[in-house]
């Protein structure tokens, strides 16, 4: 019951049907229960072919019918969330608290200022009283390009807030929005569209040019004081903070309004120094923002995420300031959505089942990750705090005094210090306060703490999306990202903040189950390695190992098989996709955990075992002309990738496929006696027909291509010879 006089700023709904999808399940756990039980019961005795490999196969489907009913977590108590921004309009007027962006960038080449300043426009540009809003952006490679890039963008916003102000132009990144408007508007007859237009125009133009000659002319470096603190600048591992206020909180734009406060950092590093990535980054915002303007509330994205909707910050606040259970929420997480997505999505990229599906599922348990972007925080939860009924905060009035106090000068003094590489040092900083550091996927490791500390958090998904971002156009990046997820959340599972057991009672045990989903992806790939490979190894020896069609034992399979992938391709197309995406979509999944998942299976035992280090791939936002092509017409592209074992290894378990399938019909073909034999294997032979299909693309990539995305000779001439010694092993073996 409620009993606050307010009426609530949001609404929790809880799925319809679910009873159907719950009974369906439980039809399902049947079939799984069933073909364990076949198992058991048909262990190879002595002196009969294959028992240890039938033992394998039982661990497999052991470890598949857990991860199945891990996943459900993700399915069985769903909810979706919607607010009521008129009611916290008339409840608040102005009277709204700080808000404080951080954008992170860290390295020009493969993250393009001119992208990196979209993205700082499109939230400068908010719906929000700009007083009241700061932006910082974090610049871990220290380029004074981005920095001049960031002083254009500080010039051109004085045009483009009011500009989008008085249009209500969506959305608010000026690149999307000049794409977006390009095929409505004439613009030699809107002249104000066509006035902002040149303006950016030239803005790029300069920057652009700049960039291509990777210094900054005297001229421009002469415009401004801030350029002279790259006077001692050594290299990107290797200089002093950089810090510098572009917009203070006096300055006003073309129309006279105020304008949201902008500043530059890039914290200091040294190689003895680790700086730990991202969340190094982030931790050094927090602190150089509490000195600045100390905003109750953070706002994190990428630099590729720019916001499409104005009216995000509002809608997060919707949850934060409910009167009733505002208190609890510790953060308030957008999905993660992508402008580069190709209608069959080739690579899953696009994760529209985490989104649509998933993500929904977890916060119906109290709250989905946190996923590093596009997630709005209470800046006390995220720098340790404890939740309890206390949690309360004043929000009316703000606390925006310091910065009109301090000039901005006074204030790039006094909170220099705080981002020095050595500040943090005998500190809780990176363990307690803030971000946590030494793990790939710090988003994650810091969501699960924050819920342990008994916050909840919100999974917000309107149907106008808030932001946009860019997702990896070919399979080695796709590949490497997941490789450093999967890494990290294995790490997770390990570490003392296991989801299995830290968690345990301090959060619900379906969010417990569906953290583990996540963090259990790297060793998954032992039970598929197995599946992909050692049953068409047996089916050119003609060992048996699934139920002959005739035994009752092949139904549970069957069931189990065909109602599975029914559900997850209704499920998929449910969610926005097309029946091509779902089938790239199990391509993928295969992919993922045959390459990107052994490598961070490996990875974080060697890491525990002191063998080697966290590391922090960042992924490419720009591409090749050619390579965007192919990406557009939907061609995978693999190379140039010859140095990865990645590729190896899908080559690799491919040809074996396509190998033990060609054996079995050349024996079909010589021997019209081993039909019968091969009538007992259906199973087997359709597992073995499916991966070869699944595979197509890889062997074209193989043999048949030309262009520059096919996979290098020598990782083909590598992969055909692992795979017929594998196969001739086994031959000689069995
Ligand atoms: O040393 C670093 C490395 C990265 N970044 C920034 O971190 C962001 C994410 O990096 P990206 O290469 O785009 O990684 P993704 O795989 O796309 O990132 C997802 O996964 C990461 C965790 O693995 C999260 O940090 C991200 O927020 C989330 O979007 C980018 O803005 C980078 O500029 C830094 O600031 N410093
Ligand atoms: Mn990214």
């Amino acid at each position: 019951m409620r009993n606050s006089k307010y009426a609530p700023l949001f609404e929790t709904k809880r799925a319809k049907g679910i009873a159907i999808y719950r009974l369906f399940a439980v039809s399902i756990f049947i079939g799984i229960c069933s073909i364990w039980a076949y198992r058991l019961s048909h262990i190879p005795r002595k002196g009969e072919d294959g028992k240890w490999i039938w033992i394998g196969l039982f661990a497999s489907e052991l470890w598949f019918g857990f991860s199945w009913i891990l996943s459900e977590a993700h399915r069985w108590n769903p909810s979706y969330r919607c607010t009521f921004k008129d009611r916290l309009s008339k409840r608040y007027g102005n009277d709204l608290p700080d808000v404080d962006i951080f954008v992170c960038t860290a390295d020009p080449a493969i993250e393009p200022p001119m992208m990196v300043i979209n993205t700082v426009l499109s939230v400068m540009a908010y719906d929000y009283p700009p007083e009241k809003l700061s932006v910082y952006l974090s610049d871990d490679a220290g380029s004074d390009i981005t920095f001049y890039a960031l002083l254009e963008a500080s010039q051109f916003a004085k045009h483009w807030i009011p500009y989008c102000k008085d249009f209500n132009v969506e959305p608010r990144s000026p690149a999307a929005y000049f794409i977006s408007v390009s095929d409505t508007h004439d613009t030699k007859q809107d002249k104000p569209l066509a006035t902002i237009k040149k303006l950016y125009e030239d803005m790029e133009n300069r920057i652009e040019s700049a960039a291509k000659l990777g210094r900054l002319s005297k001229e421009i470096c002469s415009k401004h004081r801030g350029f002279s603190q790259w006077n001692l600048y050594a290299s990107r591992r290797d200089h002093h903070t950089i810090l510098q206020i572009l917009i203070d909180g006096n300055a006003t734009d073309i129309k006279g309004s105020a304008l949201p406060t902008l500043v530059y950092l890039a914290r200091e590093k040294r190689p003895q120094h680790p700086h730990n990535f991202k969340a190094g980054a982030v931790n050094a915002l927090i602190r150089v923002s509490s000195n600045i303007s100390n905003g109750q509330i953070i706002l994190n994205v990428d630099c590729d995420m720019y916001s499409n909707n104005s009216h995000a910050v509002l809608d997060a606040l919707c949850f934060f300031l409910d009167e009733e259970k505002g208190h609890e929420i510790a953060f308030v997480q957008f999905p993660q959505i992508f402008e580069n997505i190709t209608k069959n999505d080739i690579y899953g990229n696009s994760l529209i089942v985490g989104r649509e599906v998933e993500f929904h599922g977890l916060d119906g348990y109290g709250g989905p990750l946190y996923i590093g972007t596009g997630c709005f925080h209470r800046r006390d939860a995220l720098c340790g705090k404890k939740f309890s009924e206390e949690c309360k905060i004043q929000w009316k009035g703000g606390n925006n005094t310091m910065r009109r106090e301090e000039s901005a000068h006074e204030l790039e003094e006094t909170s220099r210090f705080l981002a020095s590489c050595t500040y943090e040092e005998n500190t809780q900083r990176g363990k307690e306060i803030g971000l946590k550091y030494g793990c790939p996927v710090e988003d994650v490791i810091t969501g699960l703490s924050i819920q342990c500390q008994g916050w909840k958090s919100v999974y917000f998904n309107p149907p106008r999306s808030a932001f946009i971002g860019v997702a990896p156009t070919t399979l080695p990046q796709t590949l490497e990202q997941h490789k450093r997820w999967s890494e990290g959340d294995f790490q997770i599972f390990l570490s003392k903040y296991g989801p299995a057991w830290f968690a345990h009672g301090k959060i619900s045990l379906g969010l417990q189950m569906g953290y583990c989903c996540y963090c259990l992806w790297a060793p998954n790939c032992l039970p598929t390695l197995y599946y992909s490979v050692v049953p068409s190894l047996c089916l050119l020896r003609g060992i048996s190992l699934f139920p002959q069609c005739s035994t009752p034992w092949f139904i549970p399979y069957v069931y189990v098989i065909v109602s599975k992938y029914a559900y997850s391709l209704i499920e998929f197309l449910w969610s926005g996709g097309t029946i091509l995406g779902w089938w790239n979509n199990q391509r993928m999944w295969l992919y993922r955990r045959t390459s990107s998942y052994v490598l961070g299976f490996t990875d974080t035992i060697l890491k525990s075992l002191g063998f080697s280090d966290t590391a922090f791939v960042i992924t490419a936002k720009v591409a090749d002309e050619d390579v965007l092509e192919r990406y557009q017409r939907e061609i995978m592209e693999f190379g140039p990738s010859s140095s990865s074992p990645m590729f190896t290894l899908l080559a690799t378990i491919a040809l074996l496929n396509l190998f033990s399938l060609l054996g079995v019909v050349q024996k079909l073909a010589l021997n019209k006696d081993s039909i019968s034999q091969y009538q007992a294997m259906a199973l087997q032979i359709l597992l073995c027909s499916l991966l070869v299909l699944i595979n197509l693309p890889l062997y074209q990539g193989l043999f048949l291509r030309k262009d520059k995305g096919k996979i290098p000779s020598s990782v083909a001439v590598k992969s055909v010879v692992l795979a017929l010694s594998a196969i001739t092993c086994f031959t000689f073996m069995y």
